[in-house]
């Protein structure tokens, strides 16, 4: 009865105690220094996106052979019944539209170990693949273990140039010399990859209506692409693997090798060495094995990997332009899509995506968020969008007109030109000099009409579309632009030479 009371008292302390601590905890929150941490729930434009990721993947351990003699009336000596260990689990990277970014990931992955054998000749369960959802347009880059193999769907098509990363400033020909081991970092690839494409016999298929390909590489040797961002990763081998289609996979890290067996070791050494059988029933197990045997038996570890990867949006034209330019509105304006606007700048915390959609195409659309003069040295929002552009076919520079109107702060038109002009080309040589147009924004403001004559006069080589976002004036001709520029029935290309600034 004490014992009761002393009891239900502590309970009751324990009670009071944690009554108290959420007031305590409201009251140290709301005075913390430390900001407070944003949700995972928070809308997606409101947390930074994460466009590269370091992880470490592990295949699954084999399991191990079971050691196992049948005895029967007949056969006093036993038969070997001992049942192979599984398989291991692969490590797979599954491209996937509804992923945005990396956030969701964890930075180590391990897939299940296989299952172990057992009597009677039962081989061990196959271990669970670990899958993993990456965005559209993930690109790998490997830092220690193999190559991945892409395990492809049929309906895989041929990539673009603009699609296979590193490969934008040379052209086709020099690409396609690349994959056909012209280079040496290619040929060393490759083996790897043939590699891969051996060991693929041994594994079991992923998926039943999908067949094994080698992953698409391109020729930029590891050290040459890896030295121009991070200095701390210079073994890392660029670009070894990309997810371009949704359903597309790659193995990171395959499986180990299931143990064998004795009925399988029996076979390669014809006599084994048993020690100190133990009778179970109708059944002998073998305590301890010969050496030889043993060392069959056990599962062979799962292959490790160390990748980075990163992150590419694929899209045929990505709105460029400097914060507030109007860029999300126009996006808005020309898709369904609903990216947010405000009147400040950086509202756009990560690119937005709109399909254009016309009778016979559609069009994918990425409105990046706005660049500023000196980007390329991570001011402003920094250089991660500017990867993001690398991977778009067409550049639409979305001008402010009204920026640079008396008793405003914003630079002319024709300067928001040439700045973005110069950071593309300070990010990656050549990045500039694609398909493009102008859209002169904001014509509704007074006094731009003047502004755009004079952006006319100081740049060619490009058509300029004044539009309204806001209103969707001039929005049908930017459309029919967009397309002519995309399906190829219109050429116009940017030179920084072409643009007359003060
Ligand atoms: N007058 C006028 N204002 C516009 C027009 N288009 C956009 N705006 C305004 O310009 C401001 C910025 O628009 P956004 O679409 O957020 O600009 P953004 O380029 O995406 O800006 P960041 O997210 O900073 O890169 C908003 O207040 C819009 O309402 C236009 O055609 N005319």
């Amino acid at each position: 009865m004490l014992s009761h009371c002393v009891k239900s008292l502590r309970h009751f302390k324990i009670l009071r105690k944690s009554s108290e601590t959420p007031w305590n905890f409201l009251f140290h929150s709301s005075y913390a220094d430390t900001p407070i941490k944003k949700s995972k729930l928070a809308p997606l434009q409101e947390r930074r996106m994460i466009d590269r990721f370091s992880l470490y993947a592990k295949g699954g351990e084999g399991g191990n052979g079971c050691s196992s003699f049948r005895r029967s009336r007949h056969e006093s000596r036993g038969k070997p019944d001992g049942g192979n260990g599984g398989r291991g689990g692969d490590v797979i990277l599954e491209c996937s539209p509804t992923v945005w970014d990396f956030s969701g990931l964890q930075h180590h992955v391990n897939a299940n170990r296989g299952g172990h054998g057992s009597s009677k000749n039962k081989i061990g369960t196959r271990g669970a693949d670990k899958v993993v959802q990456v965005p559209v347009g993930t690109v790998i880059h490997l830092v220690k273990g193999e190559i991945p193999y892409v395990v492809e769907k049929e309906s895989s098509r041929e990539l673009d140039p603009w699609e296979i990363p590193g490969t934008l400033s040379k052209d086709a020909s020099q690409s396609d010399q690349g994959i056909a081991l012209s280079d040496p970092s290619m040929a060393e690839n490759t083996s790897c990859s043939s590699h891969a494409k051996r060991s693929i016999k041994e594994l079991p298929k992923v998926e039943q209506s999908t067949h094994v390909v080698s992953p698409k590489l391109n020729s930029i040797s590891a050290s040459e692409s890896c030295s121009e961002e991070d200095g701390e990763e210079p073994e890392m081998k660029c670009n070894v693997a990309e997810l371009t289609e949704q359903g597309q996979r790659v193995i990171v890290a395959s499986g180990g090798e299931g143990g064998l067996g004795n009925v399988s070791t029996f076979r390669v050494s014809k006599k084994p060495k048993t020690k100190d059988p133990v009778l179970h029933g109708d059944k002998v197990t073998e305590v301890e094995a010969s050496d030889e045997s043993s060392s069959l038996n056990i599962g062979a570890p799962g292959s490790e990997a160390v990748l980075v990867l990163e992150l590419k949006s694929i899209a045929d034209v990505s709105l460029v332009g400097m914060p507030n330019a109007g860029k999300s509105t126009l996006l808005g304006a020309i898709s369904r899509a609903k990216p947010s606007v405000g009147h400040y700048a950086f509202t756009t915390l990560r690119p937005n995506l709109g399909n254009l959609n016309y009778d016979d195409i559609s069009i994918k659309v990425a409105d990046i968020p706005g660049l500023i003069k000196g980007a390329h040295e991570n001011r402003g929002l920094g250089h991660a969008f500017l990867r993001h552009i690398e991977r778009t076919r067409v550049i639409a520079y979305v001008l402010d007109l009204a920026a640079g109107l008396d008793g405003r702060k914003g630079i002319p038109p024709w300067e928001q030109l040439r700045d973005l002009v110069l950071e593309l080309e300070h990010h990656q040589e050549g990045l500039s000099d694609r398909l493009c147009l102008i859209v002169a924004n904001k014509i509704d403001e007074e006094g731009t009409n003047g502004v755009l004559e004079e952006l006319k006069t100081r740049v060619k080589g490009a058509p300029i579309y004044p539009v309204c976002a806001v209103l969707e004036e001039g929005i049908p001709e930017l459309k029919a632009g967009l397309k002519q520029l995309v399906d190829g029935h219109m050429s116009y290309k940017l030179k920084i030479d072409d643009i007359i600034a003060d």
